[in-house]
């Protein structure tokens, strides 16, 4: 069976703490590849709508690009409205039968998981891998598979509020990334002059 990480999240905007934890996870659980998975609507949280599908998925693709072993998989973002994870996983693993997953959650969700639609059948799909994140206790009831990793207290809210403000965001974004946001004026980075 193939190995395959599968990164779900908003990545309004990708950031280095999403990077880290992939490569952490490939690495521990010696996995073949690590798939990045935009979401459409996310479940669980109000998603700011100052990135379109088509600019996040861009954004991730931008990130990844260095690594041959990370990937953007894109089947959420393709069939539109709320991504509950049950559901695309039931659909990804009739596609790829060959394939075993392993999706790659934070310590924020990982406290949440008990709330996630259909996590009792959810469990038997995949094998959940957790990374702790500042701030978060990281703990449920639920089989997961934690990876020791160094940990980054980065969220993309604080690159949100960073970029808006005109605040650095140096090291934490990918160069790639920033350059994107930039050219496209996303999260108030265009300047609108003030006619005076
Ligand atoms: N710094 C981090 N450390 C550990 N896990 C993280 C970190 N940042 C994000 N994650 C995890 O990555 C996945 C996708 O996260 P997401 O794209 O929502 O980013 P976020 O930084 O949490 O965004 P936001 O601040 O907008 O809520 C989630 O499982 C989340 O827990
Ligand atoms: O299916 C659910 O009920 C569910 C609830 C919360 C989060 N998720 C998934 O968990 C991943 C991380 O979510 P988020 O909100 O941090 O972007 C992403 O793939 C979401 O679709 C899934």
């Amino acid at each position: 069976m193939k190995k395959v990480g599968l990164l779900g999240g908003t990545f309004n905007p990708p950031h280095i703490g999403h990077l880290m934890m992939a490569n952490e996870v490939l690495h521990a659980l010696d996995l073949d590849e690590v798939r990045f998975m935009p979401n459409a609507i996310p479940p669980h949280k109000f998603a700011p709508h100052d990135a379109s599908d088509v600019e996040r998925l861009e954004m991730v693709r931008r990130a990844i690009s260095p690594y041959p072993y990370f990937s953007v998989e894109s089947y959420e973002v393709d069939k539109g409205g709320v991504s509950y994870s049950y559901k695309t996983l039931s659909a990804m693993c009739i596609r790829e039968p060959n394939v075993k997953f392993y999706f790659i959650i934070g310590g924020d969700m990982i406290d949440s998981l008990h709330t996630w639609y259909c996590i009792d059948e959810l469990v038997k799909l995949v094998q959940f891998v957790g990374v702790k994140r500042p701030g978060t206790e990281a703990t449920t009831e639920y089989p997961i598979l934690m990876v020791e990793a160094p940990q980054i207290d980065l969220s993309s809210t604080l690159l949100r509020e960073r970029l808006a403000t005109g605040g650095t965001v140096t090291f934490l974004l990918p160069e790639a990334v920033e350059t994107f946001i930039r050219e496209e004026g996303l999260y108030g980075t265009r300047t609108v002059p003030s006619g005076d």
